[in-house]
């Protein structure tokens, strides 16, 4: 924080923004509308009978890994633009020094566009897609046992409880996730920052060989920390809109 706040003021905390809050709607609809139907598809019951019907836990996994996966294929442009411009990490523009090689998001995506086609910017989408995955199962299996934990049965969680199990489904799935995460950064980066790769197997491995096992961890404390309130509000915006709506 130190660092990037010398090198880079306040500013360089909010690098890459724009893109995140532009696709956040968009991604998190197609998560939980996707969880939500495949869910319908898998049990037969609506959101409210589900509450006098929980549904198995292998159902919730297996529709949380169907909205991971479908997920991360929207995710993963704007994924790879914020990532480049996060690690852009030239100080302030001084008159006379060269421009950054990225001017802003839409200029990131005509660049990596122009250079490599329309596939330029799905670079990193297997790992994003083995990523999410799983870690999506983990997420709502998480957030159900948790909720079921602290309601008594046939009742709708209150808003604590949803709170409190949301912001630990999110830590759960980002611990699962942190390892994916370092590789599907480091393709994403590949040939720019990072030497360019073989594949997933040689970012792993050569990640692993280089600075050992402790480069899977990187950024644990940070995504956990960010994952608490950010998923604890996305569970609770979720259950009032299914109860308003639904
Ligand atoms: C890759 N992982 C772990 C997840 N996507 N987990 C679910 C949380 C999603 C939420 N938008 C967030 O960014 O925390």
């Amino acid at each position: 924080m130190v660092k990037t706040y010398r090198h880079e003021s306040l500013l360089g905390f909010f690098k890459g923004m724009s893109f995140p809050i532009a696709s956040i709607a968009v991604v998190n609809s197609v998560l939980f509308g996707v969880y939500s139907n495949a869910l319908l598809a898998l049990t037969a019951t609506s959101h409210q009978e589900r509450r006098a019907q929980p549904p198995s836990y292998t159902h919730v996994f297996i529709a949380g890994c169907t909205g991971g996966f479908l997920q991360a294929y929207c995710l993963a442009p704007f994924d790879l633009i914020k990532v480049r411009l996060q690690n852009q990490t030239e100080p302030r523009a001084k008159p006379g020094s060269p421009p950054p090689r990225y001017r802003g998001p839409m200029h990131c995506a005509a660049s990596i566009f122009q250079a490599e086609g329309p596939r330029g910017l799905f670079r990193g989408a297997w790992a994003l897609t083995l990523r999410d995955t799983p870690t999506l199962g983990i997420y709502f299996v998480t957030y159900e046992w948790l909720c079921r934990q602290f309601t008594p049965d046939g009742q709708t969680p209150s808003s604590g409880t949803v709170l409190v199990a949301g912001g630990f489904a999110g830590i759960t799935s980002w611990v699962a996730a942190t390892p994916l995460d370092v590789i599907k950064s480091r393709m994403q980066m590949a040939g720019l920052k990072q030497r360019a790769y073989g594949g997933l197997l040689d970012c792993m491995v050569s990640s692993a060989r280089q600075e050992g096992l402790g480069v899977f961890f990187r950024g644990l404390t940070i995504n956990s920390a960010r994952a608490f309130p950010v998923n604890a509000v996305t569970f609770l915006s979720y259950e009032h809109l299914l109860l308003s709506w639904g």
